[in-house]
């Protein structure tokens, strides 16, 4: 089983936001799609989940494509920050759409998700501050059983317990190995103890397809002092400087070898360092612009 995003383009004004992106969801897994504001996170679950027609390419579930069966698309949910629900409904009232629309809904996981968060099925949605709406729209997707969920910004405006709370939930609904979330997040702290994998995507396009077990083996931080402020080539040509501050230059490496070892020791650092690598760091090394450098050194 899996869900296949194939050369997916879409222009919006004329601008192509999504330019022939690909790639494969598996069952079982938790992915991050993370690049910078604008760049179409959303567009692309708008697209993928049939919001807005695609200009080119397809989703295919299975091998079936998604927009020639649409009966297909309780597969997936995608509940739009921007969704106009009905504000004067009643939680019970949107569990009876989402029923109707979803033949496997949980009804028990979602009650008991209710109910764990002081949830009332009389309660009205207007009455929801913005983080316990993003809380409810959580605990909907979910309960839907859908195998392919797409969150966006789940955490934003929910307080730290939430937020623990809402990932250890997702944990554990992709723990049993047949359902995959992909979310849409700024808060790379958080996204990086939970995500399997990364994509990244600029100009359109997915520039990086990060497992993070392996990029954790096979990439390293470094922080390096030179005797002046020239920075020896090597830094650019082998990695990704992510900092620069008089003497002290910070690189990410992403396939840091036995050989690159010995190259980085023949520039002759003054002293070299060993950093925790994180999610933002690798947001950092691919998807800032010379212009970002300038500020942040
Ligand atoms: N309905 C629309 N009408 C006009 N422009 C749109 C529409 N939807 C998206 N866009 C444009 O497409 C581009 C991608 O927007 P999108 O919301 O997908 O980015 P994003 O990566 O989710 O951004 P953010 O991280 O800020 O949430 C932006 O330039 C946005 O202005």
């Amino acid at each position: 089983m899996s869900l296949v995003i194939n050369k997916l383009s879409k222009q919006i004004d004329q601008h192509p936001t999504l330019d022939g992106i690909s790639f494969t969801v598996q069952p079982g897994q938790i992915i991050g799609v993370i690049g910078r504001n604008g760049v179409g996170k959303t567009t692309l679950f708008r697209t993928i989940n049939g919001q807005y027609l695609a200009d080119n390419g397809n989703v295919t579930i299975d091998g079936q494509v998604l927009s020639e069966h649409p009966e297909l698309k309780t597969e997936l949910c995608f509940i739009d920050p921007l969704a106009n629900f009905f504000r004067g409904a009643t939680i019970k009232q949107i569990q009876g759409y989402y029923q109707a629309a979803y033949p496997q809904f949980d009804a028990k996981k979602f009650e008991s998700l209710l109910k764990r968060y002081h949830l009332m099925g009389k309660q009205k949605l207007r009455h929801f501050s913005k983080g316990t709406f993003g809380l409810f729209t959580i605990i909907l997707s979910v309960a839907t059983n859908a195998p392919y969920l797409f969150l966006d910004e789940p955490l934003d405006g929910l307080d730290v317990l939430i937020r623990k709370n809402i990932l250890s939930i997702l944990i554990e609904e992709v723990a049993g190995g047949k359902r995959s979330i992909l979310i849409a997040s700024h808060n790379l702290v958080e996204l990086g103890g939970v995500i399997d994998r990364a994509l990244m995507l600029k100009d359109g396009q997915v520039v990086n397809d990060y497992q993070l077990e392996d990029m954790r083996s096979q990439a390293r931080k470094i922080q390096l002092v030179y005797r002046d402020k020239k920075v020896p080539a090597l830094l650019r040509q082998a990695g990704r400087v992510v900092h620069v501050s008089g003497r002290v230059i910070i690189v990410v490496f992403e396939n840091y070898t036995e050989k690159l070892r010995e190259q980085l020791a023949a520039t002759q650092p003054v002293f070299q360092e060993e950093l925790p690598l994180s999610l933002t760091d690798l947001f950092m090394a691919n998807l800032t612009d010379e212009a970002d450098y300038e500020l942040l050194s």
